[in-house]
């Protein structure tokens, strides 16, 4: 299902969505970028060949808007683009913790708007993106918006409320499994192994073990049990991390990113 889509706000995650459409076949033709810096906007035209335009152009122009700008940037941004909005323009926004009623109430009454929380695994085609549509959002709005996030990986739809939960799970996710990689190379240092003789170990660790959870369909327990060996030496490991609170962290952790996610909508 193509469509003309236009991202504005061209930063790690905007780039990176418009690099994966490209990639999956969509025309570069039916597609646009905006940037408000003007050395950045040339790097971006000659890195993917997709035309540059300004913020109100690119609204009058395309179907669907990608608004893949901060929060704190959101409310500029929104009253940029809202004269030039067609009713029949569908505003996807990947901000976190923006709710669907803090772009209705800035935008003309009816337009459809659709909160997508993706990660940036959609730079090697492995995103996940969780999407919820707004009041005036049919599920024709979100499926045309889910199109753009399947071209970079995979989709779930979920109701509103979750979205903040989704966010500190998923669109954090990745930056938990890079901490627990630094972490553990760390400790491969400690034991007297060399840095980059370390960070392959774990990397391969990590690559493997996500693999069998995709693709074995086992309970992370079952497969962590079968790690674990009478005596050995994992349940020694294992009984370090329940002593240092590792899982209470990592829940106190998220529930934090879950709490910030909140603020962000009161307080851009
Ligand atoms: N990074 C991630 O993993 C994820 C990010 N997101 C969301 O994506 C959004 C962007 O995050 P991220 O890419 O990390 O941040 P970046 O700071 O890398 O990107 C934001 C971009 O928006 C540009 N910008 C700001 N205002 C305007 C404007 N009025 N017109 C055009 N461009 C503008 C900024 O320009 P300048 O360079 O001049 O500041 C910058 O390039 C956020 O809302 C975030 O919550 C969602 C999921 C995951
Ligand atoms: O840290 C952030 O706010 C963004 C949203 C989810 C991932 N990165």
């Amino acid at each position: 299902m193509t469509c003309d889509v236009a991202v504005l706000g061209t930063g790690k995650m905007g780039e990176a969505l418009l690099g994966g459409l490209l990639r999956s076949g969509w025309p570069a033709s039916g597609l646009r970028a905006t940037s408000r810096r003007k050395e950045h906007a040339a790097a971006l035209e000659a890195r993917h060949g997709v035309p540059v335009v300004d913020n109100q152009e690119a609204a009058s122009w395309a179907d669907v808007l990608v608004l893949a700008v901060k929060p704190q940037d959101m409310g500029a941004l929104l009253a940029e683009i809202a004269p030039a909005l067609t009713p029949a323009t569908l505003l996807v926004s990947v901000a976190a913790g923006l709710t669907t009623g803090f772009f209705e109430e800035r935008l003309p009454a009816g337009t459809p708007v659709v909160r997508a929380m993706p990660n940036t695994a959609v730079l090697v085609d492995e995103g996940m993106t969780v999407l919820s549509g707004g009041a005036h959002a049919s599920p024709y709005h979100v499926d045309r918006a889910g199109a753009i996030f399947r071209s970079v990986g995979h989709t779930l739809v979920v109701p509103e409320s979750q979205q903040d939960a989704a966010t500190a799970l998923s669109g954090s996710g990745p930056a938990y499994f890079y901490f627990l990689v630094e972490a553990m190379t760390d400790a491969g240092v400690l034991l007297g192994l060399p840095r980059d003789k370390a960070h392959e170990l774990v990397v391969r660790s990590a690559v493997g073990g996500a693999v069998m959870l995709r693709d074995t369909a086992e309970h992370p327990v079952r497969l962590r049990e079968a790690v674990t060996s009478p005596a050995g030496t994992t349940v020694s490991a294992m009984r370090e991390l329940e002593r240092h609170g590792v899982r209470a962290a990592l829940m106190a952790a998220i529930e934090a990113a879950r709490d910030r996610s909140r603020e962000l909508s009161a307080s851009s």
